[in-house]
């Protein structure tokens, strides 16, 4: 980083650990001299005055991006800053803009310019720019943004006529992302899962339930402000629980009638208002499939956008070896059963769904869904030890 070359070539520089410690007349001049931009130079490192010294405090990499985020966040104008060395993931409809390689998709970058050059072209207002949110930042601090080219436009049916010349232009296709996310890298598909999340968002939350006034986002697209009561708005996901119940030996795997033919899963299910994750995970348990949770064990999470944002808490839990009779809930699914270690095994072995919803096999969710996660570490130890439910 230009901080640290900064710090090196400086003589009145003092390193005592990991601390700095720098004179605030020398540091002055030289930033005065060298043109330094202060607000840059505190990505770096922390600084706070002590006596007549400025003591820095470097940060990891991890902490100086978090900040930059959070600075973008809560500031307009350094959010606007950073458009201009950004680059913008494209959507429609909250379809992503997506180039086809072999199996593979990528999702293409803009900058700013060609941002400004293509809207120019599609007719639209470069003002639109305004409406990208902010989704995350390079370790370079070079900030990501998405934009809807539909959404939130005034001339969204002139737009949406657009859609094929759009794509012949950005040579691409809009992809629905549900079709797309399983052929995404793992970055790509978490960028573009949380810049759909939080476009949808935008757009279902474009008036305050108080007032009925029209609501203003924020340049980095973190909230929403009514300008008339100053109520504030902020991205909600819907917190979920998914188990993955097990008697000991065999793990139980469902299916709704809207999954893809073939494929089982954990049982999954919306936290009630007031629920702990313990609470809902029993719930669920017992509502979907009629069986008491008796041991519990947090895995992991996973941000979820389908069909709404959702947070994923993914658990393990056991049910007394005595106690396995299932009562399939038909409202909430179409199939449950216990499965033995060796045909989970299996199935995970030759988890490839676009062959397998062919032939009609039982089959896992894939990789990316944290339902696998679960179920892969099941089977590489299925005798975990959960805490009591
Ligand atoms: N990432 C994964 O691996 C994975 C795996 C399985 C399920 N999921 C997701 O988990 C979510 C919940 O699973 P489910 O469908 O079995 O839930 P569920 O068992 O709670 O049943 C859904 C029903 O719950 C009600 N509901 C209560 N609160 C709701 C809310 N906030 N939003 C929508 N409906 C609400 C609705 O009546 C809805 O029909 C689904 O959206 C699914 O996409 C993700
Ligand atoms: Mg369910």
């Amino acid at each position: 980083m230009e901080l640290l070359d900064f710090y090196c070539q400086c003589e009145n520089v003092l390193f005592m650990g990991n601390k700095i410690l720098i004179d605030i007349q020398f540091k002055r001049n030289h930033l005065l001299q060298n043109g330094f931009d202060l607000t840059m130079s505190l990505y770096c490192g922390i600084a706070c005055r002590r006596k007549s010294f400025w003591c820095f405090r470097l940060l990891s990499t991890y902490v100086t991006k978090t900040r930059y985020l959070f600075e973008l966040k809560e500031d307009d104008d350094a959010c606007k800053k950073a458009q201009q060395t950004g680059a913008f993931y494209l959507f429609h409809s909250l379809a992503p803009l997506l180039q086809k390689s072999g199996h593979q998709y990528q999702a293409p970058r803009h900058s700013l310019l060609e941002l400004e050059r293509l809207l120019a072209k599609f007719g639209q207002d470069t003002q639109r720019i305004e409406d990208s949110v902010l989704i995350g930042c390079s370790e370079q601090h070079e900030a990501r943004f998405a934009l809807d080219l539909v959404l939130n436009s005034s001339s969204s049916i002139n737009a949406s006529l657009q859609k094929s010349e759009m794509e012949t232009e950005l040579k691409g296709s809009f992809t629905k992302l549900r079709k797309a996310l399983f052929q995404l890298n793992t970055k790509d598909a978490s960028l573009l899962t949380t810049a759909q999340a939080l476009l949808r968002w935008h757009d279902a939350h474009q008036f305050c339930s108080r007032s009925g006034q029209p609501t203003k986002k924020n340049m980095a697209g973190s909230k929403r402000v009514c300008p008339s009561n100053k109520i504030i708005y902020y991205p909600q996901m819907a917190p979920v629980v998914i188990t993955l119940v097990s008697d000991g030996t065999r793990c139980l795997l469902a299916r709704q009638s809207s999954f893809p033919k073939g494929m089982y899963s954990a049982l999954a299910g919306f936290c009630d208002i007031g629920e702990s994750m313990e609470e809902a995970v029993r719930r669920e348990v017992a509502e979907e499939v009629g069986l008491e949770v008796e041991t519990l064990q947090y895995s992991a999470s996973q941000h979820w956008p389908f069909p709404n944002s959702s947070l994923m808490i993914a658990c393990h839990a056991t049910v007394k070896p005595g106690q396995t009779e299932i009562q399939v809930n038909l409202k909430e699914l179409e199939a449950a059963g216990w499965f033995s270690h060796d045909e989970v095994a299996t199935a995970l072995r030759k988890n490839n769904p676009y062959t397998q919803q062919q032939n009609g096999t039982f089959w896992l969710p894939p990789k990316l869904a944290i339902a696998h996660q679960l179920i892969k570490e099941w089977v590489e130890k299925p005798s975990c030890s959960p805490l009591p439910a």
